[in-house]
């Protein structure tokens, strides 16, 4: 049985890793749970599934779940998530939304745990850091986002093959046939409908922004060992074709799939093996009939271009990225700005940042706290 860790059980990669754990009875211990602030379905999650350990973000929720269940080890907030990702495990997959996700995924990397990873901020704001950890304590990183899985699965067998091109798909969101003068009047609810995936919020906006494809790009870099000119970005409306790499013959392989984020989370948590997902199967005179593919709109999208940007420059610029990302993604879910003001800012961020080239855990850390405190100032 392999012992599994999951940091953020309560969202919509944890929940769906569960139901992955439960569709393939016998495989999977539950060592550790996480959550944020739903404790309700954490409550169900505790009792069904029994970890040792559980972590909510909040003391006082911690200290009231540990009154129900006297078996289980409850900690609470950053300090907690830390616990929880060195905790004994075999695999600790970190489904956390945003930047929180680092310092826990580095602590379980030194800690010597496989990391099934869905939480792409990790990557983007510490590439260098977790890579040179992963390599020195000779841990797993396997991908967890859908792309990134694609690629992995493209690559098993032809890790040491000349590529001239990696593919990597995006739906291209809600506005991918929108012109770029019509987006300011965008609200939360129009930018949440996401055509093809059903997602925690924050990505949802970042797939109809495509800062998405940016970080994936970043992510991408880091995985890979490659750099943002062997990455091609083609807007697939489908979200069938996950993505795919191109070899030195000008061979092309991709992983095909219904969009459902239960193929890539087996994929990493049965690593090596193939393990068993419920659901409809891809229909080839259907969803599958007609795969299409075309470029993004520069000026719709220009979060993608930001990122490009940031990922070129690279050393501390991801870092700055990411973080004025997450803020402004929030305050527009918040209503405080217009759609169109997130890549605004994010321009203005990376415009006054002082790169720092090879940025230590500490000082990434330092740079994000700074760049939120920066971007939340300016928007008041
Ligand atoms: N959803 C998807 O299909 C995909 C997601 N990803 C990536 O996976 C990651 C997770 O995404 P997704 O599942 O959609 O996100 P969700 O928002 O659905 O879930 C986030 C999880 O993090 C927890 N959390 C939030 N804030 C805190 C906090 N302050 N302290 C501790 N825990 C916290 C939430 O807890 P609670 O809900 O209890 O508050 C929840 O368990 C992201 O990096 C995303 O980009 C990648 C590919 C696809
Ligand atoms: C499912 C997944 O991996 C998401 O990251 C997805 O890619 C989002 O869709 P977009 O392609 O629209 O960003
Ligand atoms: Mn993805």
């Amino acid at each position: 049985m392999k012992k599994v860790t999951i940091l953020g059980s309560t969202g919509s990669i944890g929940t769906q890793a569960l139901s992955v754990i439960d569709d393939n009875p016998g495989l999977f211990q539950i060592e550790a749970l996480t959550c944020g602030r739903n404790t309700e379905l954490f409550r169900r999650q505790i009792e069904r599934y029994k970890p040792r350990l559980a972590c909510c973000e909040r003391r006082e929720d911690a200290a009231e779940l540990a009154w129900e269940f006297p078996g289980v080890s409850f900690v609470s907030g950053a300090e907690g998530l830390e616990e929880a990702a060195v905790s004994d495990c075999d695999i600790l997959l970190n489904a956390l939304m945003g930047m929180r996700g680092l310092v826990p995924t580095y602590r379980a990397i030194i800690a010597g745990h496989d990391i099934a990873l869905a939480n792409k901020e990790t990557l983007v704001a510490g590439g260098a850091v977790i890579m040179n950890a992963v390599e020195e304590n000779g841990v797993a990183m396997l991908p967890v986002d859908s792309e990134h899985s694609a690629i992995f699965q493209c690559l098993e067998g032809n890790r040491d093959k000349k590529i001239r091109r990696i593919l990597l798909t995006a739906s291209g969101g809600p506005f991918r046939d929108w012109p770029a003068e019509k987006l300011a009047d965008v609200t939360p609810e129009m930018a949440l409908q996401h055509p093809n995936w059903s997602m925690g919020r924050k990505i949802t906006i970042d797939s109809a922004t495509m800062m998405n494809k940016g970080l994936e790009m970043i992510e991408a870099m880091w995985l890979f060992g490659v750099g943002t000119d062997d990455i091609q970005v083609l807007i697939h409306p489908q979200s069938v074709v996950h993505s795919g790499v191109e070899f030195a013959d000008r061979s092309v392989l991709t992983q095909m799939g219904v969009p459902d984020m239960k193929i890539p989370i087996s994929v990493a948590l049965g690593y090596p093996d193939r393990l068993e997902t419920k659901g409809e199967a891809l229909d080839f005179f259907g969803a599958a009939s007609e795969l299409t593919f075309r470029r993004p709109n520069p000026r719709v999208f220009r979060c993608l271009d930001l990122a490009v940007r940031a990922a070129r420059a690279g050393g501390s610029c991801p870092v700055v990225l990411n973080a004025a990302n997450e803020v402004l993604v929030q305050a527009f879910l918040d209503r405080r700005i217009r759609f169109t003001d997130i890549a605004d800012g994010i321009e203005r961020m990376l415009d006054r940042h002082e790169r720092v080239e090879e940025p230590e855990l500490e000082e990434i850390l330092e740079i994000d706290g700074e760049t939120r405190r920066e971007t939340e100032s300016s928007i008041c």
